[in-house]
């Protein structure tokens, strides 16, 4: 039995290395990294991750995710289409912590092809210690859950 929080990680065929870099930080930090994929540098749909990954979230299976494809983006896309996801693009550390705070996250996307690895690092860092407020910020995330 483990108590450690579990961080699903996916990305498209662009961000392999990026994903095993993040696998390797947040193991380090003693989250459970929980990374479904894909294995090789294939091309690939990221719709297909970004649901994959969205769907680990929702179950309650993992409580975080962090999906990576070239822009962020679309696969951003895909995961907030899966009920009960948040996920939010970040390529800054404020807003990593911002969207925890107060849009309570459950899941972080970031672009490969935007940003360097060093910056992805800090922003997961920044996104995972972060806590949601709630309050007034409560009541609109239920807004958006409704
Ligand atoms: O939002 C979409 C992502 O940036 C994809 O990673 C990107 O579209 C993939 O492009 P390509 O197939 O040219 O590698």
């Amino acid at each position: 039995m483990t108590d450690k929080i579990r961080v699903v990680l996916s990305s498209d065929h662009s961000a392999l290395d990026l994903r095993a870099a993040i696998k390797a930080h947040i193991t380090e930090r003693g989250y459970e990294a929980v990374d479904i994929g894909p294995t090789t540098t294939e091309s690939t749909h990221y719709p297909y991750h970004g649901q994959a990954a969205a769907e680990r979230v929702a179950s309650g299976d993992c409580q975080i995710g962090i999906i990576i494809c070239g822009t962020g983006q679309g696969i951003m896309m895909a995961a907030n289409k899966v009920k009960g996801i948040r996920c939010g693009v970040c390529h800054d550390t404020f807003s990593a912590r911002m969207i925890r705070q107060h849009n309570d996250a459950n899941m972080l996307s970031l672009g490969t092809r935007v940003i360097g690895e060093g910056l992805a690092l800090d922003i997961v860092d920044a996104y995972l210690s972060a806590e949601f407020e709630g309050g007034r910020h409560a009541t609109r995330v239920d807004m958006i859950e409704a």
